[in-house]
């Protein structure tokens, strides 16, 4: 929808890109209504939604759409799980100081931007789309 509605303003290729943050004990939820929770509630507040659950895991996922100049749609997704943890002190982008990457003792908020973006759910879903444009768009 989004990379089709991209398309018809652009008449041309273009990228679009979509974030979701999945919650394990909710079913996935709030998935890719995550920006309209976080605009009510705030990262402590999607906290909170998790506070009688045992399960406190979760995954980030960005898909990432390319739209080439016929219309043809190919989408690529990329996924790092992680643990909802009471938000830090250090607020930086989105939800990023509630969720803390498997593997890590810090939240995404905490890490330099460098660190982030060698394991977030973005450069895993990107680093797909550069192998796709390396090996099938002709520029
Ligand atoms: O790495 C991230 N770390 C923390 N938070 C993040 C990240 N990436 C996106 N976000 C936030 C922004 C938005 O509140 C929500 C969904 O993102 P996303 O669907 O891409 O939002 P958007 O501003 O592009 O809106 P729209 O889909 O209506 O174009 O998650």
């Amino acid at each position: 929808m989004k990379a089709l509605a991209a398309f018809d303003i652009i008449k041309g290729p273009c990228i679009v890109e979509d974030t979701s943050l999945c919650f394990n004990a909710i079913g996935g939820l709030p998935g890719p209504y995550v920006k309209w929770f976080l605009k009510a509630t705030g990262p402590l507040g999607l906290y909170c939604m998790l506070k009688g659950f045992e399960d406190k895991t979760a995954m980030a996922v960005c898909t990432v759409a390319y739209v080439n100049e016929h219309g043809e749609v190919n989408i690529f997704s990329g996924e790092t799980d992680g643990t909802i943890v009471e938000p830090t002190a250090v607020e930086t982008f989105g939800w990023d100081s509630c969720f803390k990457p498997n593997g890590y003792e810090i939240t995404y908020a905490e890490m330099p931007k460098e660190e982030k973006n060698l394991i977030s759910h973005r450069m895993k879903a990107m680093y797909k789309l550069k192998e796709f444009i390396d090996h099938n768009v002709i520029i």
